[in-house]
């Protein structure tokens, strides 16, 4: 069945329809990921938004029960040049073409794929439609034109109850961390669970007392979807914590944080999405692969105005990929060192919010 893909510009691109029949709005990003279809599909961060894969070839390994990272699939839509025919992998259960069509992913294959990359390349993110009504497609253009990414993504991804997680790592003494859940990735927990801490996940609009009463060694602020700067209620929490437990922020979370202390956030004009953005480390110079996936960003210059300095900066653009509180125990960074997918070599992140907890709480001993 033929589908097509219509950006905000009036650009048509045909293909064929790939997961579910239908029509879906979405913005319309670019990941530059060779593997990790699954891990990108299920990713709370990607709510509202339609991916194209800028590999040419994606679902020849399936999809599996390991590498989910929500529930569900969350992608507004998905493009792929090439979709595999014969997906082949011992830990394979379904095809990804079924898996999209289950979950009402509307996708489309047959793009060229890097040629719709180098367009977004050039305008910036744009916001697209792909439909399998392919009939009357240039009356589509005014609608993607009116389509908003929904203001409330956090609130559909974050989850609505508490619940705990056991450390799955013996350590001398477990640490309980409250997580920040403004739509984590399973990645993260697991992480958590692996470097010894036990967690407690709460909903998004969870307060900094509700927090505290929880009495953490630590608190964790979580990837998610959206424009930063329309999180207020989180911006709130984090203001509320500063000082009363070391904080640890990944993607969201670090730019939450920057919004709490009075920096500033911009919308990228194509993001960093995929599994090897390098980014160096200022004080030991090393320089780790990393896995991204944001369309925002701290605004360095507004970190003058707050107690934050620039610890890690991705050298592709010069950009900010990590601060740290001049005084606090506080920390955050932009990419995902947890992984899943894409190279595990910041792992040793979660060492330092560790070790942050150890020594917090050796000063708080009563
Ligand atoms: N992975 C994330 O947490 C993404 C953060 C934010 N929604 C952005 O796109 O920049």
């Amino acid at each position: 069945m033929k589908a097509a893909l219509v950006l905000e510009t009036g650009k048509i691109l045909m293909g064929e329809s790939y997961g579910a029949i239908g029509e879906a709005f979405g913005e319309v990003v670019f990941n530059t990921g060779m593997t990790g279809y699954q891990e990108v599909l299920t990713d709370p961060s990607y709510s509202g938004q339609m991916v194209c894969m800028t590999y040419p070839l994606i679902g020849n390994y399936g999809i599996n029960r390991m590498d989910d990272q929500s529930e569900k699939a969350q992608v507004q839509g998905f493009i792929v040049k090439e979709a595999a025919r014969n997906p082949s992998h011992w830990q394979m259960e379904k095809n990804l073409s079924r898996t999209l069509a289950q979950a009402g992913v509307v996708g489309i294959k047959g793009i060229d794929t890097r040629a719709l990359t180098r367009i977004i390349r050039e305008h910036g993110v744009l916001r697209g439609v792909i439909t399998t009504e392919t009939e009357h497609l240039s009356e589509l253009i005014p609608k993607v034109k009116a389509w908003l990414v929904p203001a409330d993504v956090v609130a559909k991804v974050s989850t609505s109850e508490i619940y705990t997680l056991p450390a799955t790592q013996t350590v001398k003494s477990s640490q309980h961390v409250v997580v920040l859940d403004f739509g984590i990735k399973k990645n993260i927990l697991h992480a958590m669970q692996e470097s010894g801490f036990r967690l407690t996940v709460v909903p998004h609009t969870t307060t900094a007392t509700q927090i505290l009463d929880l009495q953490p060694d630590g608190v964790f602020l979580s990837n998610g979807p959206g424009d930063p700067k329309s999180v207020e209620v989180g911006i709130e929490t984090i203001r509320g914590l500063m000082g009363e437990r070391p904080v640890f922020g990944i993607c969201l979370g670090h730019q939450l944080l920057s919004l709490a202390l009075g920096g500033d956030t911009y919308k990228m004009k194509f993001g960093h999405r995929g599994g090897n953005q390098p980014v160096q480390d200022l004080n030991t110079k090393r320089v780790t692969i990393t896995s991204q996936n944001h369309g925002y960003a701290i605004a360095e210059e507004s970190l003058e105005q707050t107690p934050l300095y620039v610890t890690h900066r991705n050298l592709n653009d010069q950009s900010v990929e990590g601060v740290k509180h001049r005084e606090l125990p506080v920390f955050s960074v932009q990419y995902h060192p947890e992984a899943g997918p894409g190279p595990s070599e910041s792992l040793y992140l979660f060492d330092e919010f560790a070790q942050l907890m150890q020594e917090w709480r050796a000063q708080h001993a009563t």
